[in-house]
């Protein structure tokens, strides 16, 4: 009789235990700064143990596993309510439901009530509008969504073809979709969930366009939840992640709404159709710069998870043999695995430090905003367009890369890893196509380069950019000087001035040839992208080199973090080593001991790679992942996740009475 069975051990895996044995730092210290304190912590894990000691959240992980597409979106719903009768329930204040938020992998069906359309509510209706709707919102007595993009138009706002036309008779506005392409097209939560949407649309009155404005428009009715008149929703079909969410259509044919359902804090309406704007023309894009900020996190959360998944498992399988005399080794012992899972390691420190800051720079900047001072916005709208683009990008093919470091069974939806992936793509996509958002950066640099060419005193995150280039002398002048931070910070700044730099003339080179902006722009806006890319680059670095200066902890923890810090920035010069010499930012020499450094590091970071991803201190259910447990038992995890696969119901699958048998009986009477 075997012995195999899917029961999980009580135990660590050995394996996993002797890597927390051996750490040099105190996890639970590095637990308490990631997440802001011993009391941040302790209430994290209480609301964990309220959320996850109910049935409900293990039950879900087999809906999203094995359910179909509309088994897993009500499961959602169901989730979503769930936690929002728990809000009320324990009177969770706004940061209590965030963490909650987060320890639920934010896979909500009603993911955008909460993401944008109470933020939306927020900072653009008038005090009065507030009282009335965010009331209502908040207490979940309306559900709304954020229907911006259309079938036609997603990045480019101004091409948005939805108009809201006033009516001064009776005070109303008229929305319309007048074309097919302009539909609203994959706003979250639309299809099926939402009954009111803010609706951004190009407001017209008298025949004059006055450019885009949110509108509130109820969908459904709040008795049955009936589509109203004029009204056409639906869901816009599977993706390829993210499916407990109904990103939706909508099509409005002459619905009509009153004159203060459109959110007038930016600009007014009056009853007598008087247009009045108060603040920036680009008001209105305030909830969007609030999410930028936001994916910065999530790309934390992304890479951390996954390096997580990758570093567990990684210290729990063995395969094939480094010394012959030897048992197996785990694979964390290969040179190579390090090198494609502790990058992630590092970048998630990296993408810790860079969010925190630039979401301290938005609050801060948000507080000045909120007092009519709008003198930091096209900074932070640069700086956040900038990082949300370079950290959603490096976090997803990170993660690839860590799913394709767990072998076969990192393809298995039950580690996780494909999952996450999935789930984490569209953040290349939302909020600003990357590329389109690089650009906006570009821009803005390309300004304040020409400002500082003209003798402009710069602050704030391009202060660089009034560098004197001459003075610049590789600080890397041994192999020593490598594992100095502000060094190979330093290197980032001089790469990052001279991509700027180069592109900065190419385009004016450019236009004195008598070329048209917009052609001198087309022609460089690869270098364009490269130029905002390594300016991101930079600041991430730099945010990481400051963030750990400036820690309050015991010696081993800043060592350890001092050491990613160091693997982090090596890292990437030797990955974009070209570009590095190209801006001779560095020269062959230090390019050689930069990367010695980089994969000596590996052999640093290795005794407390399990150490540094415990630090995350990520909830087993959070994780998803056969393949990440704390425990470490990932191949009884692997075989108790076969018990719940429906494939596995029946003995005998149905498709054998109704194809299979049929055949076999035809093949076996066939003479051939
Ligand atoms: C274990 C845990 C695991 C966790 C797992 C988590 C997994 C989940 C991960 C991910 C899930 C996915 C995320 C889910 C949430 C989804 C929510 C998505 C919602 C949306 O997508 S809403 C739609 C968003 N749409 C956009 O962002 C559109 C992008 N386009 C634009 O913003 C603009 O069109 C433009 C910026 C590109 C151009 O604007 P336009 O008006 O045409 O510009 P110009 O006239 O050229 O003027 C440019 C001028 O304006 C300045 N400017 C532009 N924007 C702003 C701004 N926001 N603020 C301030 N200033 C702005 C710009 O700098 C120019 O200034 P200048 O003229 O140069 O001085
Ligand atoms: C999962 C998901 C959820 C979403 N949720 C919402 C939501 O809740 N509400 C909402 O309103 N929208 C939502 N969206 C839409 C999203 O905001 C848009 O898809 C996004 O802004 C990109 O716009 P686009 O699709 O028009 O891309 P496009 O602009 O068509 O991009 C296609 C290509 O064209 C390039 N391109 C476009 N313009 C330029 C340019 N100026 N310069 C150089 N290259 C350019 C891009 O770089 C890209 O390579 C969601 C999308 C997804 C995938």
């Amino acid at each position: 009789m075997s012995e195999i069975t899917s029961s999980i051990p009580l135990q660590i895996n050995p394996d996993l235990q002797e890597e927390r044995d051996k750490a040099s730092f105190n996890v639970t210290e590095l637990t308490h700064i990631i997440y802001g304190g011993i009391e941040k912590t302790k209430k994290r894990k209480r609301l964990e143990k309220l959320l996850f000691s109910d049935p409900f959240f293990q039950e879900y992980q087999n809906v999203r596993a094995f359910g179909s597409r509309s088994e897993y979106y009500a499961a959602s719903v169901k989730k979503s309510t769930k936690i929002f009768k728990l809000r009320r329930q324990h009177k969770w204040t706004d940061e209590e439901y965030e963490t909650v938020l987060d320890i639920c992998h934010d896979d909500l069906a009603l993911t955008l009530h909460h993401t944008m359309f109470i933020p939306a509510l927020e900072r653009l209706a008038t005090e009065d509008q507030k009282s009335k709707w965010l009331t209502l919102a908040k207490q979940y007595k309306i559900i709304g969504t954020y229907a911006q993009t259309e079938l036609g138009h997603g990045t480019y706002l101004q091409g948005l073809e939805t108009t809201a036309t006033y009516d001064p008779q009776t005070r109303e506005f008229v929305m319309n979709t007048p074309t097919l392409s302009a539909m609203k097209w994959w706003p979250g939560s639309l299809g099926k969930s939402s009954n009111h949407a803010l609706v951004l649309a190009t407001l017209i009155i008298s025949g004059k366009k006055y450019g885009m404005h949110p509108f509130l428009v109820q969908l459904r009715s709040m008795d049955d939840h009936k589509v109203l008149p004029g009204v056409r929703v639906g869901d816009i079909g599977a993706k390829m992640g993210g499916n407990s969410v109904d990103n939706g259509y909508l099509i409005l044919d002459n619905v009509r709404i009153p004159r203060n359902n459109m959110l007038m804090k930016n600009a007014q309406v009056s009853p007598d159709g008087k247009f009045v704007t108060r603040g920036p023309s680009k008001a209105n894009y305030a909830t969007m710069m609030l999410i930028r900020v936001q994916i910065c996190t999530m790309a934390y959360q992304v890479v951390s998870s996954g390096a997580t998944i990758g570093i567990r498992y990684s210290a729990v399988r063995r395969q094939s043999k480094l010394d012959p005399q030897d048992r197996e080794p785990k694979i964390l012992e290969y040179q190579t695995q390090q090198y494609k899972i502790f990058p992630g390691l590092a970048m998630s420190y990296a993408f810790l430090f860079a969010s925190r800051s630039l979401t301290r720079k938005y609050e801060e900047a948000f507080a000045e905003i909120q007092r009519g001072d709008f003198k930091s916005l096209p900074e932070l709208h640069c700086l956040s367009s900038g990082l949300k683009s370079f950290c959603s990008e490096h976090s997803v093919r990170q993660v690839e890369i860590i799913r394709q470091s767990c072998g076969g069974h990192g393809y298995l939806n039950a580690a996780g890893l494909g999952m996450l992936v999935n789930a984490a793509a569209p953040m290349i996509t939302v909020e600003g196509e990357n590329t389109v958002m690089y650009l906006q950066l570009a821009r803005y640099i390309l300004k304040r380069f020409a400002g500082a060419m003209s003798g402009q005193q710069l602050d704030g995150s391009t202060s660089y950019l009034s560098m004197d280039p001459a003075t610049y002398v590789c600080p890397v002048m041994s192999e020593t000087d490598c594992r100095n931070l502000t060094a190979l910070c330093d290197i980032y700044r001089y790469r990052s001035y001279m991509t700027v730099c180069r592109v900065a003339r190419q385009v004016q080179h450019d236009m004195e040839s008598d070329m048209p902006q917009h052609v001198a722009i087309n022609k460089n806006l690869v270098d364009l992208v490269r130029a905002a890319k390594a300016h991101s680059y930079y600041i991430v670095v730099k945010d990481f080199v400051e963030g750990v200066d400036a820690l309050v902890a015991s010696a081993p923890v800043i060592k350890v973090l001092r050491t990613l810090c160091c693997f982090y920035a090596a890292h990437g010069i030797a990955e974009y080593s070209g570009d590095f010499l190209e801006s001779e930012a560095v020269g062959l020499h230090q390019l050689k001991w930069i990367k010695n450094l980089q994969v000596s590091l590996l052999g640093e970071i290795r005794p407390d790679a399990v150490a540094l991803v415990d630090a995350f201190d990520y909830h087993d259910i959070t994780l998803s992942s056969a393949l990440g447990c704390y425990d470490g038992n990932a191949y009884e995890r692997l075989f108790k996740s076969t018990e719940n696969d429906p494939m596995n119901k029946e003995e005998v699958h149905p498709s054998y009475y109704q194809y299979l048998k049929p055949f076999m009986e035809e093949m076996n009477k066939s003479k051939l």
